[in-house]
């Protein structure tokens, strides 16, 4: 479960990121995060990575108290979140098969481990027959299907997607929502930050949308709103 408990950031140079937000996401649970730029979606997907320390409150991921985490817990903490972006930020000198082996290697997964679960999670993501192209070869949908694997490689309990169709044309969209949507069945909390109302209204998730720091709806699949 991710928790938390009265979040305020103010940047150093006096800009009000959040304002004291309230929330939790159950394990499992498919969120999307939405709001018009600078609401302050980046910099809660940033908190949540331990990348931005908030300047007030408490998160709580998992029973851990991220403020209280000491320095040297932070690599394994990381590994438990899978992180997607716009960009996709594939390695360019390195195949597809090479993408997602990269990262099971960063944390010294054995050869063995690599060649069993490499082909498993392309031919989850539908690439199997492309795992020797080079990401210029791919299209963007493919490229992020690429970066869906590598981020999932090592098993996270948690995906956060940063604008994950930012690049991608509506169809090619939609696939990538439905890949998410499977890997949620498969039991990974995913969070999605969005700008496309399209993509939400399809879905049909919580939706949290955001507003100058605060959250200002949290819409369940049923439709019901409340205020925060
Ligand atoms: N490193 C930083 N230093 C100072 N201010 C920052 C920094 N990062 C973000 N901000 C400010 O915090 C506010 C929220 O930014 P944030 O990037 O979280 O918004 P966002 O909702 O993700 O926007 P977008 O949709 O454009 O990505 C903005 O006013 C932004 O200018």
């Amino acid at each position: 479960m991710i928790e938390l408990w009265n979040v305020s950031k103010t940047y150093e140079a006096g800009n009000k990121a959040l304002r004291n937000i309230n929330m939790t996401v159950a394990d499992g649970e498919f969120v999307f995060i939405i709001g018009r730029s600078g609401s302050g979606k980046s910099t809660l997907l940033k908190m949540l990575l331990k990348e931005v320390e908030p300047t007030s409150g408490k998160i709580i991921v998992n029973d851990m108290n991220l403020g209280k985490m000491p320095r040297r817990f932070i690599p394994r903490y990381r590994r438990k979140l899978g992180m997607v972006f716009q960009d996709f930020r594939l390695l360019k000198d390195r195949n597809v098969y090479e993408n997602v082996a990269f990262a099971q290697r960063v944390i010294g997964a054995s050869t063995r481990s690599i060649k069993e679960s490499v082909p498993a999670m392309l031919k989850m993501v539908g690439l199997s027959s492309k795992y020797k192209f080079f990401p210029q070869q791919l299209s963007g949908g493919e490229q992020q299907r690429v970066a869906i694997a590598r981020a999932l490689i090592n098993k996270p309990e948690i995906l956060l997607a940063d604008e994950p169709t930012g690049n991608l044309d509506g169809h090619n969209s939609m696939e990538i929502m439905k890949l998410l949507e499977e890997i949620n069945k498969l039991g990974t909390t995913v969070i999605v930050v969005t700008h496309s109302q399209e993509i939400v209204d399809r879905m049909k998730k919580r939706v949290i949308m955001m507003d100058r720091g605060t959250i200002v709806s949290d819409e369940k699949k049923g439709g019901y709103t409340y205020e925060n």
